[in-house]
């Protein structure tokens, strides 16, 4: 079966520096991947490719059985969720939410002429209850808290049903009660049987949602570890990703990390 991305051998060159190295990594359409590692390891680069936002210096990227550099990337990204905070810092300020939500069907930041039907302003209702945003609806964008914005931007990922949905640091900078909800949803959305392949970029253990299957870890742009979740989140593969031994613990399907060295 041939997955909804697939990395061979990939490498990212700029000024002289591997930023990814000889990465490969495959994804199918039923799993819901993690990808951790230090700042400046490599992350979102990968999730640029994945995205088709930039093109591998050697080495071949599939996204949804397309080659890139081979097909039209306005129009695969048509069939992709992406959510992320360089995104919401161009949704205009004084957007309603639903129309943020909305404009999502025509790949635009902010509505302009385009015609919507009933099925955009239902489909996009609909999605807003699911990311509990209902209330929300007619809010402005900036006005909205740091934990709602976020919220608002993965709604928009999903208005168009993606095939593949990636996330970089959803979780990132929200308090622990904003948190906790955002992951519960997450949770929940990956537990879906009808939900796409997901790829989460984040820094913490403690941001993995439960229902999460795959872990990728990385480091100077090279991968650590990558595989099943639990094969993967080890103390040595932590060791050799953040340069720190760590106590991890497990509970209710989530995990925790804790510093025991140095
Ligand atoms: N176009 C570029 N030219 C030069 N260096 C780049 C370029 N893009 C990324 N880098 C560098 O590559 C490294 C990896 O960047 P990237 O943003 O992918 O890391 P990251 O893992 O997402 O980091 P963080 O966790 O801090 O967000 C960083 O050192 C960054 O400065």
């Amino acid at each position: 079966m041939s997955g909804v991305l697939e990395f061979n051998d990939v490498s990212y060159v700029r000024n002289g520096n591997h930023i990814l190295d000889g990465v490969t990594w495959s994804i199918q359409g039923d799993e819901r991947w993690v990808v951790l590692g230090p700042n400046g390891a490599g992350k979102t680069t990968l999730l640029r490719l994945a995205t088709g936002h930039d093109y591998p210096t050697t080495g071949t990227v599939d996204i949804l059985g397309s080659r890139l550099g081979r097909v039209d990337v306005f129009e695969l990204r048509n069939r992709l969720g992406f959510a992320s905070s360089a995104q919401a810092k161009r949704i205009p300020l004084n957007e309603s939410v639903l129309n943020t939500v909305m404009t999502a069907a025509y790949s635009v930041e902010g509505r302009w002429n385009e015609q919507y039907d009933d099925f955009d302003i239902r489909r996009a209702e609909r999605v807003l209850e699911e990311w509990n945003l209902g209330e929300l609806a007619d809010r402005t964008f900036g006005t909205l808290s740091d934990g709602e914005q976020k919220r608002v931007m993965i709604a928009r990922a999903v208005m168009t049903d993606p095939e593949l949905l990636l996330l970089d640091e959803p979780a990132a900078s929200l308090d622990l009660g904003a948190r906790e909800r955002l992951l519960q949803l997450l949770g929940g959305y990956a537990a879906s049987p009808s939900s796409p392949g997901m790829i989460m970029v984040t820094h913490h253990v403690e941001e993995i949602p439960a229902g999460f299957t795959h872990a990728l870890l990385i480091n100077k742009g090279q991968i650590v570890a990558k595989g099943a979740l639990d094969d993967v989140l080890t103390t040595d593969n932590l060791r050799s990703t953040f340069g720190l031994e760590f106590e991890l613990t497990k509970s209710a399907g989530r995990y925790a990390a804790r510093a025991t060295g140095n």
